[in-house]
């Protein structure tokens, strides 16, 4: 599989080139940039000399719809919106890592992200690729929109009890911690050291792009549900997520109950594991594919309170789009991506 990677200066893009380097069906991997073409790729990631000898390349949007198999864009939002059409004309499957083609809606999509959406001919082919619900459209698809970081881990975590029915959809409320990775490669004045270290802070409340989506995905598998709060945290780590749902009950219930309801939803899906017993860390998935979810019932409240833990560029980024691709492309959806969390 010949593989191409727009934005591989970009955090997205290099964990993409060191998830690509264990993946047994790949045989070139071609980098690209919208700055830096002509320079080697270890001018910006040192840590890759010996390793990685790719030349980054100026972008060229005919060669890349037809000289590889599949091409990621990650890049901003905004890129995928005006490369995908042309894109769209060579044989290349495509894996978006940006929003660009998540919301279906293009009004939604301009509310949320200030900016024009993508031709609706184009977010009309693009499938939603949360794989573990939607993995037999993405086998078919031609251009997979990849799901933001948040909403993977949010949506994982919350499908088993909204798609039984089980959950009163109006109580749900998500609470959830990020990394800063998250923001990207470029520091900015909320994420440079001083600003977070031993720090933690709430922003946009009420008001982040990633809400739609979630919205969007819950309304699709259950007609109930409708607006959902959703509160995103920045706290001094690097990489992670974690999302914690609450939700009333619609009728009594035990957590062993539910964790046999989770369990059996993601039996075959080797990326998600349902803990047992215990609430997990971001540290037991870091670098890894996994999202990992346990659940407690309290019976007080009847409420719920569900948490499920990712690596943000794993498998809320290059992790997930490889999954994707490796779908689309007709492989396991595990090749390439079968790594061991770092611990500790
Ligand atoms: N970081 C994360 O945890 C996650 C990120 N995402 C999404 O993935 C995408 C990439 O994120 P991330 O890698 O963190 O971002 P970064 O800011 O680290 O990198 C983005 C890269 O995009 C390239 N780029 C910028 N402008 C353009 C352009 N006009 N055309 C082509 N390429 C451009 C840049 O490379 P160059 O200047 O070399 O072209 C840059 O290195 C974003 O849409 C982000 O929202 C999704 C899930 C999680
Ligand atoms: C810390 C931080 O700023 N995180 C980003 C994560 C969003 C992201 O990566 O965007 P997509 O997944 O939609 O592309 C944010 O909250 O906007």
């Amino acid at each position: 599989m010949r593989v191409a990677i727009v934005g591989a200066t970009g955090y997205g893009g290099i964990e993409l080139i060191r998830l690509l380097r264990q993946h047994r069906h790949v045989t070139e991997v071609s980098v690209f940039s919208s700055t830096q073409a002509e320079a080697p790729l270890t001018s910006t990631y040192p840590h890759l000399q010996e390793v990685y000898k790719g030349i980054l390349q100026p972008l060229d949007t005919k060669r890349l719809a037809n000289e590889y198999d599949v091409v990621f864009l990650s890049a901003p939002p905004g890129v995928a919106a005006n490369l995908a059409g042309d894109l769209l004309e060579g044989s290349a499957a495509i894996v978006d890592l940006s929003g660009d083609l998540r919301i279906k809606d293009a009004s939604v999509y301009e509310a949320w992200y200030g900016q024009e959406a993508a031709d609706a001919t184009i977010t009309r082919q693009a499938v939603y690729g949360l794989s573990e619900w939607n993995g037999e459209k993405v086998s078919k698809a031609k251009i997979v929109a990849n799901p933001g970081c948040y909403p993977t881990a949010i949506l994982l975590g919350l499908a088993p009890a909204v798609k039984n029915n089980g959950i009163d959809m109006k109580s749900v409320i998500i609470d959830a911690k990020t990394g800063t990775t998250g923001a990207g490669k470029n520091p900015s004045a909320t994420t440079h050291f001083s600003e977070m270290n031993e720090s933690m802070k709430i922003y946009k409340v009420n008001e982040h792009k990633h809400t739609p989506e979630i919205e969007q995905q819950l309304s699709d598998w259950n007609e109930e549900a409708g607006a959902v709060t959703f509160t995103p945290h920045l706290v001094p780590m690097s990489r992670g997520i974690m999302a914690t749902m609450y939700a009333t009950c619609t009728s009594d219930s035990s957590a062993q109950e539910w964790i046999e309801v989770y369990k059996a939803a993601y039996e075959g899906h080797p990326f998600v594991r349902v803990r047992e017993n215990g609430f997990p860390a971001t540290k037991e998935v870091y670098g890894s594919n996994y999202c990992d979810i346990f659940l407690d019932y309290d019976a007080r409240t009847n409420r719920l309170t569900i948490v499920s833990v990712i690596d943000n560029l794993v498998k809320g980024a290059a992790g997930q789009a490889i999954q994707n691709a490796n779908l689309m492309n007709g492989f396991e959806a595990a090749e390439g991506l079968e790594l061991f969390p770092i611990y500790p």
